[in-house]
């Protein structure tokens, strides 16, 4: 893919659209971007795209059923279409792909419009390498990480044109059989300044109050590691950091009972200082941190919230 023309930009998390539209607009001369109903064109006038597309998902539908019905707009060469990381996103630009014939590469870290054409890295083998994907293909998809681009300010687009994408019916529609509300996360942390980060070294679910207390004297809010969210479901998805969770970038890392494997580790590359308690001196944590203490977190941690407080 030698020359992007125009960028179409899909976010299931609406916040998403500011930064990706920004991205989109350095990368391709014109900026397309895709929403599931007229009531999210207003909140886009301020990243200014060029147009909108509207794909008009019916109540009851999923977007994963839309994909050929933005194909069938896609046309030529030259497209690349950016998407955010959620599950349904995923599988809306895996279908989409498949529909346009695109190279399709997930989590991107970085976009190179190259002259020799697009290359695109991304995080591999679980978070412990990078790899870069130059594209052959005409068109390309892409998912992008959350922090890969900084929303920036755009001229407003007053008279920003609206285009109704006509259904096209897949041969094999999702339904849905049944929604249940799941409880949202308070807190986005990829905003967060300081974060205070729980692992396995804390043993039960009321001791999470020790990390609360350390992160309210300092200003922090909590995070996790993967078991805490996953296993033992002590804390939101949302806030377990790491490759396949949150990607951090506040100044302080607070990592409490956290052993510091790699795909831990990721999530917390560029955060400014890391400070780690863990009672186990050889734990990798300590080869990543700027300041450790080597320490049992029951005993620790009350003496510092004490002396931050
Ligand atoms: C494909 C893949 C993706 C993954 N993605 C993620 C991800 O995004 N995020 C993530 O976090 N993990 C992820 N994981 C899991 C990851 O590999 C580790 O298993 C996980 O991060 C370990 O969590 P932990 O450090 O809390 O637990 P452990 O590794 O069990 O470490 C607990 C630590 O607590 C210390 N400790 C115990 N008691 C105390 C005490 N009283 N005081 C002080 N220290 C104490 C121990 O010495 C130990 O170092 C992924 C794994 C795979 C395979």
């Amino acid at each position: 893919m030698k020359q992007i023309n125009t960028v179409w930009v899909f976010a299931d998390a609406a916040d998403r659209y500011a930064d990706l539209i920004s991205g989109a607009k350095k990368t391709g001369a014109k900026v397309n971007a895709v929403v599931v109903s007229e009531a999210g064109v207003q909140a886009l006038r301020a990243s200014g795209p060029d147009a909108v597309y509207d794909l008009a998902v019916a109540a009851d539908g999923c977007v994963e059923n839309y994909a050929a019905s933005l194909a069938a707009v896609i046309t030529g060469e030259g497209n690349l279409v950016l998407l955010d990381v959620t599950k349904r996103s995923k599988a809306f630009a895996a279908a989409l792909s498949q529909k346009l014939g695109a190279a399709l590469v997930n989590d991107a870290l970085s976009l190179n419009p190259a002259a020799d054409g697009l290359r695109v890295s991304f995080r591999t083998y679980g978070g412990l390498a990078v790899g870069t994907e130059k594209v052959l293909s005409a068109n390309a998809v892409v998912t992008v990480s959350g922090g890969v681009f900084a929303p920036e300010a755009a001229e407003s687009s007053a008279d920003l044109a609206v285009t109704k994408v006509a259904y096209v019916a897949p041969a094999n529609a999702l339904v849905v059989k049944e929604r249940r509300a799941k409880a949202q996360s308070a807190v986005d942390l990829t905003k967060a300044k300081r974060v205070v980060g729980v692992g396995r070294g804390i043993a039960k679910e009321a001791d999470l109050a020790l990390a609360d207390a350390l992160a309210k004297a300092i200003g922090a809010e909590v995070g996790c590691s993967r078991p805490i969210a996953e296993g033992e479901h002590w804390m939101e998805r949302e806030r377990y950091i790491g490759v396949s969770g949150v990607l951090l970038k506040g100044d302080v890392y607070v990592a409490l009972g956290i052993s510091g494997q790699i795909q831990h580790m990721v999530g917390v590359n560029d955060c400014g200082t890391i400070i780690a308690v863990n009672k186990d001196k050889n734990a990798p944590i300590f080869n990543y941190c700027d300041y450790g203490i080597v320490g049992d977190i029951y005993k620790v941690l009350p003496e510092l919230t004490k002396a931050l407080s």
